[in-house]
This record gives structure tokens, C-alpha cells and sequence, in this order.
């Protein structure tokens, strides 16, 4: 090997926590390279948030379609050219990485294309080449996890998802948590027969009881055909298509795909984990305590990997509280994973922040808390034959019923929900929602002029 290049911080996985370190710290002067073996971007840009949102607009745009003609407009009964949606899908995608591209050399970030493993705390080999720094930030994220069933490989998973060029008939999608209920979501929209299916009795499990009961309605709604909960056994093919057996021996199908949505394993396997001395679980997360340190002293770890609140801003928001406290002095500088909001693009949006009303309980005993909640046809069904069902729910605690958990399922929920978190962040009081006057006629009005609690209506 040629003798190391040195950096002032190496950082493994060009995605969204990756990218986001890295910007910080070269903007306060740092040698930085960032090591990636595909698209810079990482699962968000390229096989995640971003490709995963234009099919839900364009899913949108399909419920739009169906419901016009009850406000007037001529009937369009066309389907959807699934195959000029991917391109232009793709080309948008194409763009962001292209934009990455050029922002990244901008900035002066090295970029080096290729696997990074660790040989040292302090050094890491890409192919024949070894780098050298100080502080090296893991960021190498996950991919699906498929579980070892006979025939798992008959299905596909999000990423195959997204290499599909014709829409599929009949789909089966294993696992209701995000990603399932959000494939669902589209696949249903543009007019596929949709079963989901879940170990669980219930989808999107760790959500408020209320909120997933209105979101299974709704899926029902949408005409997606549910069976929880299931068990798989095992996946078959035959000249009719895929077929899924349960535990039980029951087959479902034929399917033209199976989509495996049952959750994400970290990409920390062959990492050199263990030349480094860094800790990392039989799951494959690496822990590590509140500012980001792993076990050993200058090797970090950021976003999926460490098995926290998986979602992008997340990484981002760590990766730059990480810069700040390790190249601009702030020492105490971390991100605060208390009370992330997060959204489940289904259709309508799933909206949360802040504690269920089951976890408000179990901390602050029922005594304490207080529970303020609605359900609605919204007025944007008003002219159309069906509607999807909006339910918010206000979670407060103690005598000045300070609001600790906010949830919400419905048209708009998506973009309802930042501004509201903010609130809940900020630690206000149902007093303090009621004292902002109301926007008429919306959705969100609801949430400050709910004026009983539920339990003594
Ligand atoms: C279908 C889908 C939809 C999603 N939708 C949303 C959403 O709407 N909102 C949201 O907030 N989150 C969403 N997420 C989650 C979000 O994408 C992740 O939480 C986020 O990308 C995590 O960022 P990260 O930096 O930890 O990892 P990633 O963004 O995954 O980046 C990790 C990078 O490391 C690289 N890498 C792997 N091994 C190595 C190695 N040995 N050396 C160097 N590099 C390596 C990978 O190629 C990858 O580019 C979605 C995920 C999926 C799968
Ligand atoms: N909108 C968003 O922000 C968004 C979208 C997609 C993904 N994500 C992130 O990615 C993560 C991974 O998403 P995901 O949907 O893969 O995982 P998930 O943890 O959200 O859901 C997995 C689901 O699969 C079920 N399951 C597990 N094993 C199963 C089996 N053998 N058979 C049937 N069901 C099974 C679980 O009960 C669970 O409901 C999420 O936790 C989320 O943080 C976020």
C-alpha cells in the first residue's frame, strides 16, 4: 500500500448524515473526505425520501382524478403511463445527484468512490489506498432486511420497488410499518389490486392506538386488502404468479410481485469494526452515547446506523450538531432526540410528534393526562362520492395541560404537523393552542378549538 493520505475527518457514507458532517466541517476550514461506493445522496435521494414523495404526489394526483367529476369536470378515465412517471422520476433523482456532485467538489469535500473499511481507529482503506484523520464519522446507513424464509428471493424490496418500469398488477406487501403502508399507498392509488400483510394485528404499531385505527380505515378505504396478523412461511411461484404461505398453511396469491417492507438492517457488516475496536450490537447498530461517540475515542457514528429515529433530518440534524462540537468549539453541541416529528406518506398522511397517549400514561400516570381528539370527513370530500377520514389527537399532561404528544392522520396532515411541533417542542399548553385564533375553513383548525376532553364528554 502507498503511504496514507491524511484528512482532518474521514467520513464513511456519502448519504444524508454523511453529506451533512461533512458540509459543516469543511465550511470551518477541515480536510474532508467523504467515501462512498454509489450515488452521493445515499438511501433519501436515491432509493428513499425523494423517489418515494413523487410517487405519492402522483398518487395524489390520481385521487384528484377520481373525485373531479363530482365538482364538475369531465370524467378521465385514463391510466397512468407508469413508465413515463419512473423517467421522469429518475431524471429528477439524476438531477439531485448531479447537484451533490458539484456542491461537494464546490465546497473543496474530497470525494473518494468506494467501500471504506476501517484498519485502524484512525485509518481506513478504500481498495489499494489508505487515508488517515483524527476523526472518522460513520454514516454507511442500511439496507432492506429480508428474513431467511424459502423463497424470499422471489420477492423484491423498496429498492426493487424503484427499479420497476411497468406497474404490477397484483402486489403483496409484506410488513404495514412506513414503508409498506407507503407503497400500498401508491401501488392502490394508480389502480393495482393491493393485499398488505403484517406479523402484527395492527399496521404502523408504534403509533397512537387512535391514529392507527382512522389510518387502517382509511387503507380499507383505499381499497387495500389487509391480512394481519400473518405470518409468512415460505414464497413459491408457479406459471399463475407469486404466492405466499403463512405459518398456518394458508396461500395468498397469485401475485405478480411480493415487496418485502419488513424493516432495514444497518451496513455495518465487513466495516472493519473490529480493527478499530468499535462496539456494535448483534443487530448490527452501533451505540453510542449523546454527542455521537462510539466506544472508541475519535470514531463516530451518525443515522441509521445507530439505530435512532431512522429518518433523514435525524442524520442531518446529528451530523451537524457533530461538526459544530468538533471543528467550532461548541463542547456541548448534540441533537436532542426528544420529540421528532415524523410523517408516513400514506394516503392520507400520517402525521406524529411526542408521546402516544399509551406512553403519556405509562410516564405520567392517567391521573395526569388529558385527552383532546376529533374525527372527520373533511370538507375536501364535500362534493366527492367517498372521503378519507381525518382524526387529531392532542396528548396533555398535568394540571396546566402542557401538550407532550400531537397526532394526526388526514389530507395535509404532512405539512400540518412541522409548524405544530414546533409547539409541542417548545413545551406549550392546551391554553396556549386555544389562545391562537383559528384559520376557517381547514383541517388544522381543529387543533386549537377542541374544547372538551374526551373522557367527561
Ligand atoms: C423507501 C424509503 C423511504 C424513505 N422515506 C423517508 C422519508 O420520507 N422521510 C425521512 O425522513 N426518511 C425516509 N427514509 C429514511 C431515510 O432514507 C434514512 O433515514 C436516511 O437516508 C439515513 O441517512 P444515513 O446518512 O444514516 O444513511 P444513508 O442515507 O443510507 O447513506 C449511507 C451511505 O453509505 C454508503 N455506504 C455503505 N457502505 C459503505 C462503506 N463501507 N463505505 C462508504 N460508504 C458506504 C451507502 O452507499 C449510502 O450512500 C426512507 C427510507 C426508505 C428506504
Ligand atoms: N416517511 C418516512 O419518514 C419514512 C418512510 C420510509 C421509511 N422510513 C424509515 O425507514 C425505516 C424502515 O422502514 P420499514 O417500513 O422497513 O420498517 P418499519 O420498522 O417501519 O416496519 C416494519 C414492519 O414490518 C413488520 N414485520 C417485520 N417482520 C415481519 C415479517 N417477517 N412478516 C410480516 N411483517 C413483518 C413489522 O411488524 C413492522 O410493522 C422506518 O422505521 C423509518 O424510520 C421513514
Amino acid at each position: 500500500m502507498s503511504t496514507a493520505v491524511e484528512f482532518d475527518l474521514i467520513v464513511l457514507g456519502g448519504g444524508s448524515g454523511g453529506l451533512a458532517v461533512a458540509e459543516r466541517a469543511v465550511q470551518y476550514g477541515q480536510r474532508v473526505a467523504v467515501i462512498e461506493p454509489a450515488h452521493l445522496g445515499g438511501t433519501c435521494v436515491n432509493l428513499g425520501c425523494v423517489p418515494k414523495k413523487v410517487m405519492w404526489y402522483a398518487a395524489n394526483m390520481a385521487h384528484t382524478r377520481h373525485e373531479a367529476e363530482g365538482w364538475g369536470f369531465a370524467a378521465v378515465h385514463d391510466q397512468i403511463d407508469f413508465g413515463k412517471l419512473v423517467a421522469g422520476r429518475n431524471q429528477f433523482v439524476d438531477n439531485i445527484r448531479s447537484y451533490w456532485g458539484g456542491y461537494a467538489n464546490e465546497l473543496g469535500i474530497t470525494v473518494i468512490q468506494g467501500k471504506g473499511v476501517l484498519t485502524s481507529a484512525s485509518t481506513v482503506a478504500v481498495n489499494d489506498q489508505t487515508y488517515t484523520a483524527p476523526h472518522i464519522v460513520l454514516s454507511t446507513g442500511g439496507v432492506p432486511f429480508v428474513p431467511p424464509v424459502p423463497g424470499k428471493e422471489l420477492g423484491i424490496t423498496s429498492d426493487g420497488f424503484f427499479d420497476l418500469t411497468a406497474q404490477p398488477a397484483r402486489v403483496a406487501v409484506i410488513g404495514g410499518g412506513y414503508i409498506g403502508v407507503e407503497l400500498a399507498g401508491v401501488l392502490r392509488s394508480f389502480g393495482s389490486e393491493v393485499t398488505l400483510l403484517d406479523m402484527l394485528d395492527s399496521v404502523i404499531a408504534p403509533f397512537d392506538s387512535m391514529i392507527r385505527e382512522v389510518a387502517t380505515e382509511n387503507l380499507r378505504t383505499l381499497g387495500v386488502e389487509m391480512r394481519l396478523p400473518f405470518r409468512v412461511q415460505a414464497l413459491t411461484e408457479t406459471a399463475e404468479g407469486k404466492f405466499i404461505t403463512s405459518a398456518a398453511d394458508e396461500q395468498l396469491g397469485p401475485f405478480d410481485e411480493i415487496i418485502w417492507a419488513v424493516g432495514r438492517a444497518p451496513n455495518t457488516r465487513a466495516l472493519g469494526l473490529d480493527a478499530a475496536g468499535v462496539t456494535v450490537q448483534p443487530n448490527g447498530i452501533i451505540p453510542t452515547d449523546d454527542y455521537q461517540n462510539t466506544n472508541v475515542p475519535g470514531v463516530y457514528a451518525i443515522g441509521d446506523i445507530t439505530g435512532r429515529a431512522p429518518l433523514t433530518p435525524v442524520a442531518i440534524a446529528a451530523g451537524r450538531q457533530l461538526a459544530e462540537r468538533l471543528f467550532n468549539g461548541r463542547a456541548q453541541a448534540r441533537l436532542d432526540y426528544n420529540t421528532i416529528p415524523t410523517v408516513v406518506f400514506a394516503h392520507p398522511p400520517i402525521g406524529t410528534v411526542g408521546l402516544t397517549e399509551e406512553a403519556a400514561r405509562a410516564e405520567f400516570g392517567d391521573q395526569a393526562v388529558t385527552i383532546f381528539e376529533t374525527r372527520f370527513t373533511p370538507m375536501r370530500y364535500a362534493l366527492s362520492a367517498h372521503g378519507f377520514k381525518t382524526a387529531m389527537k392532542l396528548v396533555c399532561v398535568d394540571e396546566e395541560q402542557r401538550v407532550v404528544g400531537l397526532h394526526l392522520v388526514g389530507d395535509g396532515a404532512d405539512e400540518m404537523l412541522q409548524g405544530f411541533a414546533v409547539a409541542v417542542k417548545a413545551g406549550l399548553t392546551k391554553a396556549q393552542f386555544d389562545a391562537t385564533v383559528a384559520i376557517h375553513p381547514t383541517s388544522s383548525e381543529e387543533l386549537v378549538t377542541m374544547k372538551t376532553p374526551r373522557d367527561s364528554a
